[in-house]
Formats: structure tokens, sequence, C-alpha cells
């Protein structure tokens, strides 16, 4: 097949899934673990902004665990994490905010711009979108998300920008910012948006049977399944709180929740606008 006739028959596969989409909210969350070259990245974005061209209401919640690391380094800290949250203090939770809401943020906006997108940064400071209290003592300056207020995110889309947030909350038990995991508040958004789809951006092909075998893919997961899934220990260690935010979110009118990896040039487009599917959909 020459390259023109498989551009259409993309094309023509795409179409009836693009006027499925027309007008719907769908979340997607961009892990720290899955941004690992400037050319994902932006096979990443490319995806995110076709959507919006298309007419999908994408919105884009961005985690930086990593980078947040690396700066804790460079300051000499050593990154702890207390049942996989990050233990932040005052100095923490000031680095926690420089990466993810001026580095990692301005970063991605950037690059939706310079493609040709229409992209605005948030936190969950603007217009109070996150608003949190104190999760424990014991993770610190971790929050626990009470209450979003989605209107900025709904402004902004209807102002036909993408809304690119990062995942620093406002205390409403002090005065304090609060760290809170990009998978929660990812989940969160997407129940109070009343989304469609939350999806998942990692650095695996989706739930794996045997985490170190890609051939072990499981393609869908019924919520049903999930306990089983979680006490014979198939899924462990960071899917944990992953599977836990997709069961929330579709416990909470989310119709269809997917981990995909980031690592695979477009697996957006292949999840959303192709019969193909990719990763790992859960659903009611
Ligand atoms: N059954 C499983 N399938 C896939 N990954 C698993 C499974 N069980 C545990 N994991 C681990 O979960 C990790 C993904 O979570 P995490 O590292 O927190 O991702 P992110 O940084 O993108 O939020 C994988 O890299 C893998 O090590
Ligand atoms: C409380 C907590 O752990 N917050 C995370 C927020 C960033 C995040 O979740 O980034 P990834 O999605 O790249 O892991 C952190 O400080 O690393």
């Amino acid at each position: 097949m020459n390259n023109y006739m498989e551009r259409s028959t993309v094309l023509v596969e795409a179409l009836p899934y693009i006027q499925k989409w027309y007008g719907k909210t769908i979340v997607i969350k961009y892990g720290g673990n899955a941004m690992i070259s400037e050319e994902l990245r932006s096979a990443v974005i490319s995806d995110i902004i076709l959507l919006h061209l298309v007419g999908v209401r994408v919105v884009m919640v961005h985690g930086g665990g990593p980078e947040i690391g690396h700066m804790l380094e460079k300051v000499g800290k050593q990154s702890r994490f207390v049942d996989g949250l990050r233990y932040t203090d005052e100095e923490t939770m000031d680095i926690v905010q420089q990466v993810l809401c001026g580095k990692v943020n301005k970063h991605l906006v950037s690059i939706i711009n310079n493609l040709g997108g229409k992209a605005i940064g948030l936190c969950g400071l603007d217009g109070a979108l996150f608003q949190a209290k104190k999760l424990d003592e014991k993770y610190g300056l971790v929050g626990k998300i009470v209450k979003v207020a989605p209107q900025v995110v709904n402004d902004a889309l209807s102002c036909g920008y993408i809304p690119v947030i990062s995942t620093v909350a406002l205390g409403i038990d002090n005065d304090t910012a609060y760290n809170i995991n990009a998978d929660t508040a990812a989940a969160e958004l997407a129940i109070s948006l009343g989304a469609e789809k939350l999806i998942l951006l990692t650095d695996v092909r989706g739930v794996l049977r045997d985490p170190k075998d890609d051939s072990t893919l499981i393609r869908q997961i019924r919520l049903e399944e999930v306990p089983s899934l979680l006490s014979s220990g198939v899924i462990g260690g960071g899917m944990i709180p992953k599977i836990q935010c997709c069961v929330n979110a579709l416990e909470h009118g989310v119709h269809r929740t997917h981990i995909l990896d980031g690592r695979i040039p477009h697996s957006i487009l292949t999840e959303m606008l192709s019969h193909q599917g990719i990763g790992t959909m859960l659903w009611e």
C-alpha cells in the first residue's frame, strides 16, 4: 500500500471515532516516567493537539516525580516515599511547587504552543481548583483532595485552550500548599468534570500478568476483577495506586479508564481513533 492509501485508510477508520468523541471530555495524565525524550513528548503532545483540533475537550494533568527527585538531589536532599507518596517537608514542598508548577508545567505548555496548539498552564491553586487537607502527619505536606472547583478548567476549555495542570493543591486547613499524587488528582478532576475517559500514560505497556514480560498484557479488566488481581499480587508496586484511581473514577461516573504506555509513539490516538485499542482498559 502506498503512503497516500495508508493515510486514507487510517483517516477512514478514524472518522467514526472522531464523531464519537466530539465534545466529550477526556483527562490525560502524563506521568514523569513517560516523559523520557523530547521526541516522545512531542508525539504525546501532537496527539493531544489533534484531539483538541477535532473538538475533543482534552485536559492534561501532568506528573514530574523524576524531575522533582533530580532537583532534590541537586540541593542535597534524598527523596523519601511513604506508601508510594513522597514525604514532603517544607523545603521539599517548595521544590515540588517550583518543579511541577514552574519547570514541567511551563515546558509542556511551551511544547503545545510551539507545535501550533493553544495551551494554558494551571495548578491546583489557580481558581482554587484542587482544595485539600493534610492527608496524614506521616506524609508531611501531602494533601487529600476534599473539593475540586473545575470552573477554571471549563472556562479555559470554553476559550479554546488545552488546560495543562500540575497537582499542587490549595490548603483549606491552613495557608499552605499541598503535594498531591498526579494520578489521584487526575482521577478527581475527571470525576468532577464528568469526563468520559481517563487515560494514565506511564512507562509500562499496561497491566501485565508478569511485570517483566510485555507479552502478558491484560487488555481489559472489569471492575469486579480488580480485588482478585490485587489480592493475588498480580497488581503490585506503583500499579496499585493507579488501579485505585481508575476504580475511584469508574465508581464516580467516568465510563472508561486506560493505562497506556507513553513510550509508544501515538498510543493515545491508537487508543482513541482506531479499532485496535492499546494498553489496558478498565471498565464497569
Ligand atoms: N502487574 C503490573 N503490571 C505493570 N506494572 C506493574 C505491575 N505491578 C507493578 N507494576 C509497576 O508499576 C509501575 C508503574 O507505576 P509508577 O512507576 O508509579 O508509574 P508513573 O511514574 O508513571 O506514575 C511499573 O513501572 C511497574 O514497575
Ligand atoms: C504526593 C506525591 O507523591 N506527589 C508526587 C507528585 C508528582 C507525581 O505524581 O509525578 P509522577 O506522576 O511523575 O509520579 C511527587 O512528589 O512525586
